[in-house]
């Protein structure tokens, strides 16, 4: 098992749905030039992969298999705006955010043989000049060594309204109630496994986001890389 490459500088981003890691990671990312590691990606991948081969998400051994030959590429766009994810050749970039893809990935998320097998392919996205992770133990597991980690969460309420405004304009017929529950349950899930649960570092800065704006969270993020040294 590799170790965390303490060379480098890591900005370590946990916590919850729809609590705004994705958001403010690449906020942060881009104002620091550093690069993005979006954990979540890789057990969307590995749950949609998954999907693809007709692996049920109780088969440990060949989730296994899975994740540790995951054939993926992040491919900065033309546009140099969002980065594309191709898996296996096919542009899944849109297909894995979807609500079925992000809770098959938080059941395939309980299982430690998946989780190991991910482990190294997160810790090398660590290279110079530094790295923003985002995820559920990126302060706990992936890299403990972080120079700053961060806990940003926010009421379930507020997260699901988040999410229900993401999601009205593609699928009219969303329902903030579905989303509340499907949140809940998803919370429960992450936070209440036996393997890396979603919780704070004991030394992260904790952030509830519920009444800041987005502008506001990058800045408190920011001033917090700036006592460090960071920037
Ligand atoms: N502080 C905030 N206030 C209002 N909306 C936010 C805030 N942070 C994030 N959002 C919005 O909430 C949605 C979910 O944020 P996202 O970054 O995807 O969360 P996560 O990665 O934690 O699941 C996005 O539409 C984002 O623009
Ligand atoms: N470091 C991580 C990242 C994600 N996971 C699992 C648990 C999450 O419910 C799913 C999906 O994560 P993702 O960050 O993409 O989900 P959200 O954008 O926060 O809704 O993957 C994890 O267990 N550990």
């Amino acid at each position: 098992m590799s170790i965390q490459n303490k060379q480098i500088a890591v900005i370590a981003v946990d916590g919850p749905s729809g609590s705004g890691k994705g958001t403010i990671c690449q906020l942060l990312a881009k104002e620091l030039g550093w690069h993005l590691l979006d954990s979540g990606a890789l057990y969307r991948l590995t749950a949609l992969a998954a999907r693809h081969h007709g692996v049920e998400l109780d088969d440990v051994e060949a989730l296994e298999v899975m994740a540790e030959h995951l054939d993926v590429q992040f491919k900065a766009s033309d546009s140099g705006k969002a980065v594309q994810i191709i898996l296996e050749g096919e542009e899944v970039t849109h297909a894995i955010r979807n609500e079925r893809v992000g809770e098959d990935a938080s059941v395939i998320a309980a299982l430690g043989p998946v989780r190991r097998a991910l482990l190294n392919r997160q810790r090398d996205f660590a290279q110079a000049p530094g790295l923003v992770a985002d995820g559920r133990d990126m302060g706990t597991v992936v890299f403990p060594s972080a120079e700053l980690k961060v806990y940003l969460d926010a009421s379930a309420e507020e997260r699901a309204r988040r999410r229900y405004k993401q999601l009205i304009s593609k699928e009219p017929g969303a329902s903030l109630d579905d989303i509340l529950n499907d949140i809940k349950a998803r919370d429960a899930r992450d936070m209440n496994r036996a393997i890396a649960p979603l919780k704070p570092a004991p030394d992260a800065v904790r952030l509830d986001t519920t009444q800041m704006t987005i502008d506001e969270v990058l800045q408190a993020v920011l001033d917090e890389a700036r006592h460090r040294g960071l920037r």
